[in-house]
């Protein structure tokens, strides 16, 4: 596997970099009026403008000549057809067979496809019933409420779909519960009816701490105030890939919705966790969430790569964070609906690609990802946008726009878009001249891409996504990183774990370090 650093087109890129620093994006435009149609593209509904970066013609074939020969292509492919991309532990990654149609097994064969649509059938036949209300809780009630306890990937990316698809919703009402603090929970206790909830036990591993600990919570609650014996049973679900854990915490493995070692954790949304988007916005919808994921892996599958939106926004990831030094990237959606979109994105695209070492286990020489994060705009403008304009680091940042409001939802996506537009332009314009003081003078040249989406479809919402999913594999393959795991969290997970007896007062079989043993004596007081 060649290194970044080594490749031909790589030290094209670097030669080019001076010129690219000083150039002006402004100059670009004047010099080539078309230059919109050029730097961007629409599939899925989706429109990608990327003519405010600082490219021309010769660094996007660079670019371009980059991703081939990191053999992306092949990295694509062998991904989609089941190969066991996530090297170090000797997995797939097969999220894209979890949105394949039911009439069509993809690339990843027969075999998955059958078990994908067994469990999505299951899936559908159970949260139909349970949205009829035919399915009732232990003292025959209909569902009303479902808590969703998962963390990470068990729950961020629900969280995210259910919030963008809020005027969509007509099941029960779902409450997120994540964090072990105890917060979440006491607010979703506070407002659920206990004879009416069903609590969704929500985790890959069925073994991280704070889903068990919530877990323990929820079921006590339930026990206490629901008299039945067959409230566990008829009123908590497991959903998992580890079905032998399942009876450890009192529930029976066979009623338990499956997903596979094959789906990791942040890309598995489309698996049995996205149930409780399910049992929200129903299967019809969800069904619509995963058509259009699998539109927008159909494009990255098949589009060359100059008209393929997931490998152009990697590559500028790359382009911005890697060549330029841009190591912090800012998305910023123009919907309240889209508030969830940067946590979602701090998990794929931090978790996926904050690594140090490549696929062979050798040290990167380049950097990987940054830092992404962001908030809704206006919001955002009203907060951190001073330092995208007048900072000292150039932060590129991608808008989000939606241009027309689906059904049942208020409001008049114009005022929205004008300040996006504006944003955008001005980052690009700056602000500067004899007669300008120096404390209101904006440099500008800053790059920026924006999406805009036709409407906040589930259809729109999936390919949306999948985009991000996509865009983070195509700059992870240039990278020559596994996107694929994440070691870097067990570690402190096993630490808690060892400090835990610490902070009750057992004194450690070996001495810590300073730092650490002084916050233990100040926490016990
Ligand atoms: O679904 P679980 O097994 O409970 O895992 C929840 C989360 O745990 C860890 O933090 C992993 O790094 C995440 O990728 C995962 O989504």
């Amino acid at each position: 596997m060649p290194s970044l650093e080594t490749l031909p087109a790589w030290q094209t890129l670097v030669d080019r970099r001076e010129a690219i620093r000083a150039t002006r994006l402004v100059d670009l435009f004047d010099a080539d009026p078309t230059r919109f149609d050029q730097f961007s593209l629409e599939t899925e509904g989706l429109l990608l403008d990327y003519s405010k970066q600082p490219i021309d013609a010769a660094t996007w074939q660079a670019l371009l000549a980059l991703a081939e020969a990191c053999d992306l292509p092949a990295q694509r492919e062998a991904m989609f057809n089941g190969t066991a991309v996530n090297s170090t532990e000797d997995r797939a990654a097969l999220h894209t067979a979890l949105r394949q149609p039911a009439a069509e097994p993809g690339p990843a064969g027969e075999a998955i496809h059958r078990e994908v649509m067994d469990t999505r059938t299951r899936m559908a036949e159970l949260a139909e019933r349970i949205r009829s209300g035919e399915y009732m809780g232990a003292t025959g009630k209909p569902i009303r409420h479902v808590i969703n306890i998962g963390i990470g990937g068990s729950d961020l990316g629900p969280r995210l779909v259910l919030e963008a698809l809020a005027p969509m919703v007509d099941g029960p009402a779902v409450h997120f519960v994540a964090n072990v603090d105890g917060v979440e929970l006491e607010r979703a206790l506070a407002v659920c009816d206990p004879e009416t909830t069903l609590v969704l036990v929500v985790s890959k591993s069925f073994g991280t701490v704070e889903t068990m600990a919530n877990a323990h919570e929820a079921m006590a609650w339930l026990r206490r105030r629901v008299p039945s014996d067959a409230v566990i049973e008829r009123q908590v679900l497991a959903i998992t890939a580890n079905l032998e854990r399942v009876r450890a915490l009192g529930l029976d493995p066979a009623l338990a919705l499956p997903m596979r070692d094959w789906v990791g954790g942040r890309y598995s949304l489309w698996s049995a966790v996205g149930f409780a988007i399910q049992l929200g916005i129903g299967s019809d919808c969800l069904e619509a969430l995963l058509a259009g994921a699998h539109g927008m892996d159909q494009h990255f599958r098949r589009a060359p790569l100059d008209a393929n939106m997931p490998v152009i926004l990697g590559l500028l990831s790359v382009f911005n964070g890697t060549l330029l030094g841009r190591r912090s990237q800012a998305v910023v959606p123009y919907t309240e609906r889209l508030g969830r979109l940067s946590a979602y994105l701090q998990q794929l695209v931090m978790e996926s690609n904050g690594k140090s070492v490549d696929r062979l286990g050798n040290p990167v020489a380049v950097p990987t990802a940054g830092a992404i994060w962001g908030q809704t705009g206006t919001p955002g403008q009203h907060a951190f946008f001073q330092a995208l304009h007048q900072g000292t680091d150039v932060v590129p940042v991608d808008f989000i726009g939606v241009i027309r409001p689906v059904a049942g939802e208020r409001g008049d996506p114009l005022e929205l878009t004008a300040h996006l537009f504006a944003q955008s332009q001005a980052l690009m314009q700056g602000r500067g001249g004899a007669d300008v003081p120096a404390a209101r003078a904006c440099p500008g040249n800053r790059p920026s891409n924006t999406v805009l989406i036709d409407a906040l479809t589930p259809e729109r919402l999936g390919a949306l996504i999948a985009l991000y999913e996509h865009r983070t594999f195509a700059e992870a393959a240039v990278w020559g990183i596994n996107p694929f795991d994440q070691f870097g969290v067990e570690l402190g997970k096993g630490l808690a774990a060892d400090l835990k007896p610490l902070l009750g007062g057992a004194t450690p079989e070996t001495p810590l370090d300073g730092s650490t043993a002084g916050l233990i004596a100040r926490y016990r007081g």
